[in-house]
């Protein structure tokens, strides 16, 4: 027997060693959650009987609230725990499968003798022997695995620096307890593994890349300095995943003050939540919270307003060039994107503390009840050394005193005498159930028919005044609509301004916000409200970075100013009007350069070398995009002469891909309009699935998608629908494409009919076939 082979021998008996705990561990921890369970059951079943309830005095009640409170909290502490059983049963389940995929034998400096560390998805501790058998990767010794290669290396202990070295590294594979593969590596992690990593079929949740993750990725996990992390990265170079491993890292190495609640992750798109949602639940954590810029807007907004849809704005710019306001708009979005845009909205800010602040009347049933004039004037009588959120905040107050005096008079109107004629059986009953709650105390002062009277005006009375208490209570006396279309009367510095301006109040007075309003209008609205801060959110991450405007990152700022921030993104793949061509750096005036870190991913692992090597050749500059080492068929091209024919090539080239095994395909068309007449071509003859906006889950097999929505995702093969002349020619239609190629894992294929698009046709011939 070779030395190797009694190497692997030992491994798999240490394997078996391990599996053999884990088992047993997971059976004792299976016994206790059950115990749990029924523990749980019975406290529920037994709350009210272990509580004694009573109300007779106010010691009583307080004793009363003390034992509820305790069962309560009994019942949650039970729950806690059961909840923190089921997530290790669930890692004990996969380590016992694969208990680990790494070693390293790391000989600390001063020590006399080396370490084994094994690593793997969670930690497993032998009581028995009172040791680790497996680290997790997040452990902070599990960081020299990745960073370094055998020789002198270091990691960060909480409170120090451990240096020594590194003996050995090893790699295996390890499926259902059987050591199928192992390798000692020189290298940082080796390629084979990944190779054979990146060589499966897409899928349609993504993967952890805990086993592989590469050591410029480990930068980006482990960083806890910066506030803000930018992290720039060519299409497939592992931005989405480097940022949900930082996330499971984050969870584990601050699990003592924070959980997933404390984490926010701004995505795409729906279909992408979907998408990464197995990830950390795969490695034994909850799910940080999900949601798109838009959701969050519409959350926001609040006013009875409604915003037009980012993606139905990207149509609009997709389809209407060569329009008559094709040109304005464009216009118009840039500069409302804009740092410029902000800092006018800032100054114009600053003159609403003199003057110019726009109120609303408050009416009760079309009766004016206090003025837009008076308010105004109580306002800015309030001086302006106070703030104008502070301002609005006695105007509310003030607004709100009077309103209850005015509520008072209300009652002795005839109108409150006729309404009560129309109340219900219910409302009588109602009424009658609020005034015996609060203290009557002139019950016996008025004979019944008075008392009855009161009671129903003041029911009456207050059912209509109650609204008004919560509009004024949330600011809503304030016209903010009306200011945000007084401030459009400024001459802005940009061509055009009056058509951009009269297309937005077009759209106010129908009661929409266009897109690129949405933000600038919720900055002003929430600057003179006052920021509501968010403090509950630690982290803060935002995916697809290069799709957000400069501005509506300051706007991101604002709203969460403890945050750190982890920002991901690839100027390349800049499909919005409003987004940002000019890379990443452009956020750096944000934050102060000593909390800033920036990292550069430029090796794409989702794609075969070949597609790397034609997409990135689409692309002005794209010379520093490495592929990976894994080999594939080049992109495909085919030329039709018809639209029929362009549908049955696609229909054979889908066939195919099927055939050879491929789970997930997309057809990629541009628009919206392209994927339904693509969809109403091959929906009989294939079957296919169309995606659309509202789509949030995403399966396996054909699909038809339009480019925005499949950003992100990934696919086994793609193939684009038709890359003529007309559909990509500009240079933001050059980012779209580029986008929708780099989709591709193991195959691509371009259909188009007429002429080829430019920018494939100034392609060397070799890079396709
Ligand atoms: N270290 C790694 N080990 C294994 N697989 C990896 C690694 N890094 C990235 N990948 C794989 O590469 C593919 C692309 O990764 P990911 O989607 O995170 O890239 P991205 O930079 O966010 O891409 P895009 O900007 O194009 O959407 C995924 O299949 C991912 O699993």
């Amino acid at each position: 027997m070779t030395n190797w082979e009694m190497e692997k021998e030992y491994e798999q008996e240490r394997i078996e060693i391990v599996i053999d705990k884990v088992t047993k561990s997971k059976h004792h921890l299976k016994q206790s959650a059950g115990e749990a369970t029924t523990d749980i059951v019975s406290i529920r079943k037994r709350f009210w009987e272990d509580v004694t309830v009573n109300v007779e005095n106010e010691d009583e009640t307080i004793e009363t609230v003390a034992s509820i409170n305790q069962q309560t909290e009994l019942l949650s502490e039970r729950e806690r725990r059961q909840n923190h059983s089921m997530k290790q049963i669930a890692v004990l389940n996969r380590l016992q499968a694969s208990p680990y995929f790494a070693r390293i034998d790391f000989h600390e400096k001063d020590m006399e003798e080396s370490e084994q560390i094994y690593i793997g998805i969670g930690t497993f501790y032998d009581e028995e022997c009172e040791e680790f058998l497996i680290y997790d990767w997040r452990a902070p010794i599990s960081s020299v695995y990745y960073d370094f290669s055998p020789g002198p290396a270091r990691y960060t202990a909480p409170s120090e620096e451990v240096s020594g070295e590194l003996l050995l590294k090893r790699q295996y594979i390890i499926r259902n307890g059987v050591l199928e593969g192992m390798f000692d590596t020189g290298e940082a992690i080796r390629d084979d593994l990944l190779q054979e990593v990146l060589g499966k079929h897409a899928d349609t949740q993504m993967k952890s890349i805990v086993a592989t993750i590469q050591r410029e990725q480990n930068i980006i996990i482990r960083n806890e300095k910066s506030r803000l992390l930018l992290v720039q990265g060519a299409a497939g170079s592992g931005k989405t995943s480097a940022a949900m491993q930082r996330i499971a890292y984050l969870l584990y190495r601050y699990r003592e003050g924070m959980n997933a609640e404390n984490i926010l992750l701004f995505s795409p798109n729906p279909l992408f939540n979907s998408y990464v949602s197995n990830v950390l639940p795969e490695l034994g954590e909850d799910n940080m919270q999900q949601t798109t810029f838009q959701q969050y807007l519409l959350a926001m907004l609040g006013e009875n307003l409604m915003i037009e849809d980012v993606f139905d704005q990207l149509e609009f710019v997709l389809n209407n060039e060569g329009d008559l306001h094709y040109t304005t708009r464009m216009n118009g979005i840039q500069y409302k994107s804009s740092l410029s845009y902000l800092h006018g909205v800032d100054a114009y800010l600053e003159t609403l503390k003199q003057g110019g602040l726009v109120f609303k009347n408050i009416k009760i049933r079309g009766k004016l009840l206090v003025s837009a004039v008076e308010i105004s004037e109580y306002f800015y009588q309030l001086g302006s050394e106070k703030s104008i959120p502070d301002r609005l905040q006695f105007v509310s107050e003030w607004l709100l005193k009077k309103i209850k005096k005015l509520e008072k008079v209300e009652r002795k109107d005839a109108w409150v005498e006729e309404e009560i004629q129309y109340l219900e059986k219910e409302d009588y009953l109602r009424s009658y159930r609020i005034a015996n709650n609060h203290e009557d105390h002139d019950r016996d002062s008025f004979d019944e028919g008075e008392r009855e009277q009161r009671i129903l005006s003041e029911y009456v009375v207050k059912k209509r005044f109650k609204p008004l208490y919560k509009k004024i209570k949330s600011l809503a006396f304030l016209d903010v609509r009306a200011i945000y279309k007084k401030m459009l009367e400024i001459e802005w510095p940009v061509t055009d301004w009056e058509e951009i301006r009269s297309l937005t109040i077009n759209e106010l007075n129908q009661g929409r916000l266009l897109y690129e309003d949405a933000t600038p209008f919720l900055y002003m609205k929430k600057r003179l409200e006052g920021f509501a801060t968010n403090s509950q959110i630690r982290f803060l991450f935002i995916d697809e970075a290069q799709d957000y405007s400069p501005f509506q990152f300051a706007f991101l700022k604002n709203l969460f100013p403890k945050s750190k921030l982890t920002v991901l993104g690839d100027f390349n793949q800049t499909i919005y009007a409003h987004g940002n061509n000019a890379g990443l750096d452009i956020l750096t005036y944000l934050f102060d350069k000593n909390d800033t870190e920036k990292v550069i991913l430029n090796r794409s692992y989702r794609s075969t070398k070949e597609i790397v090597e034609f997409t990135k050749s689409l692309l002005l500059d794209g010379s520093q995009i490495e592929p990976f080492n894994r080999t594939g068929r080049k992109p495909v091209i085919i030329q039709c002469r018809n639209q029929e024919l362009l549908v049955s090539e696609v229909l054979k080239k889908t066939k195919g891909f099927l055939e050879s095994g491929h789970k997930t395909i997309a057809i990629i068309c541009k628009t919206q309009a392209e994927t339904s007449l693509a969809y109403e071509m091959l929906k009989g003859k294939l079957k296919v699935k169309r995606v659309g906006v509202g789509k949030t889950t995403f399966t396996d097999g054909v699909m038809i998608v339009p480019s925005y929505l499949a950003k992100g995702i990934e696919f086994d093969s793609v193939i684009i629908y038709n890359a003529s002349e007309d559909q990509y020619s500009l240079e933001s239609e050059r980012k779209l494409l580029y986008t929708s190629c780099t989709r591709a894992m193991h195959e691509l294929c371009i259909c188009f009919t007429g002429e080829m698009s430019p920018f494939i046709k100034s392609l060397p011939e070799g890079l396709y076939e």
